[in-house]
This record gives structure tokens, sequence and C-alpha cells, in this order.
């Protein structure tokens, strides 16, 4: 995992964007981001199932976004994640295969921290933190959802007067 703040230069979402100033592991802690890395080797299941007792996350699935798996609903699919929005819940993503891009935004309301995730990574963004995702330009990526509760309520995206 890498993160940084998002140079908010008009492009390609799926570029890196990267500006250059790094963002801590404290620095998201902050924000209520919590990172673990749980390398995919033997026994990560465990470790994943040890974070989800301690945490409570009674549910959990997987979802596979590539043009292939959507189909015809990858685009839409890629312009809904990219839409800023918050949930009631938690937002918990174990990265299985591939790579993608979580953006969140910072005390400042006004820049993006953009959080370069890989396969092994887990995030949990906090209820109520305005955030966004996209896949990078592997244009791939697997992930475990995990979820406190069953039915995940999604406020609908606001304009943030266009950034
Ligand atoms: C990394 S999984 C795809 C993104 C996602 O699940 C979400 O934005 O809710
Ligand atoms: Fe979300």
């Amino acid at each position: 995992m890498r993160a940084y703040v998002y140079d908010d230069i008009p492009g390609d979402q799926r570029k890196p964007h990267d500006s250059g100033q790094l963002v801590t592991q404290d620095q998201l802690k902050e924000l209520g981001v919590l990172y673990w890395q749980i390398p995919q080797k033997d026994g990560w299941e465990g470790e994943i199932d040890k974070v989800a007792k301690e945490r409570d996350y009674k549910n959990r699935d997987i979802i596979n976004v590539t043009r292939e798996g959507l189909g015809e609903a990858y685009e839409s699919k890629i312009k809904g994640f990219f839409e800023e929005h918050l949930h009631e819940d938690e937002e918990i993503r174990y990265i299985l295969d591939g790579s993608g891009f979580f953006d969140v935004r910072d005390h400042t309301d006004k820049r993006w921290v953009r959080i370069a995730m890989d396969a092994g990574d887990l995030v949990v963004l906090p209820a109520g933190i305005y955030h966004r995702f996209t896949l990078d330009e592997q244009d791939k990526i697997k992930a475990m959802r995990l979820f406190k509760v069953r039915t995940r309520f999604r406020i609908p995206p606001r304009n943030h007067g266009g950034s």
C-alpha cells in the first residue's frame, strides 16, 4: 500500500495522480482509515478471521472487478465506484488480486488522499468518510468485502464543486 496526496490534474482516473506528497499510515489513522498488510501466503485467511472477529465483521463476499467479469455492467460499475460517496458503516476491503485506488477526503475536505492498494492489503474506511474507488491501469481487481451488517446504505454522491 502507498498513500499520497492526489494531484488533482485532470486526466484518466486510472493514472496514479501522484503529487509526490506521501501520506503515512499514522496520518491515515488520523482520518480513521485503518490498514493491515496480510500477505497472500499460508494462513492468510486466519489473519483475516482474527481482524473480522476483533472488529465484529459478520459477513463477507468476493467481488471481481474486471471487464470480463462484469461484462456490460463494467462501465456503470466503474463510474459508480468513482462517484464521491459515504456509507453509514465501514467499508472494509481485502485485496486478493490485482490493484486499484481508494481516494478519501482529508480533514480539509478539499484534498483527496489516494491509497494505492494491491494483493495482501486490508483497509477499513470509517463510516461517514467521503471516498471513491477506481481501478488503476492494470484494469482489474479481486477483493474480499467484509461487513458488520448485511444491508449497506450508500449516501448518494454529492456535487463537490466538480473536483
Ligand atoms: C476493491 S472492491 C471494488 C470497490 C468497491 O467495492 C466499492 O467501492 O464499494
Ligand atoms: Fe464505498
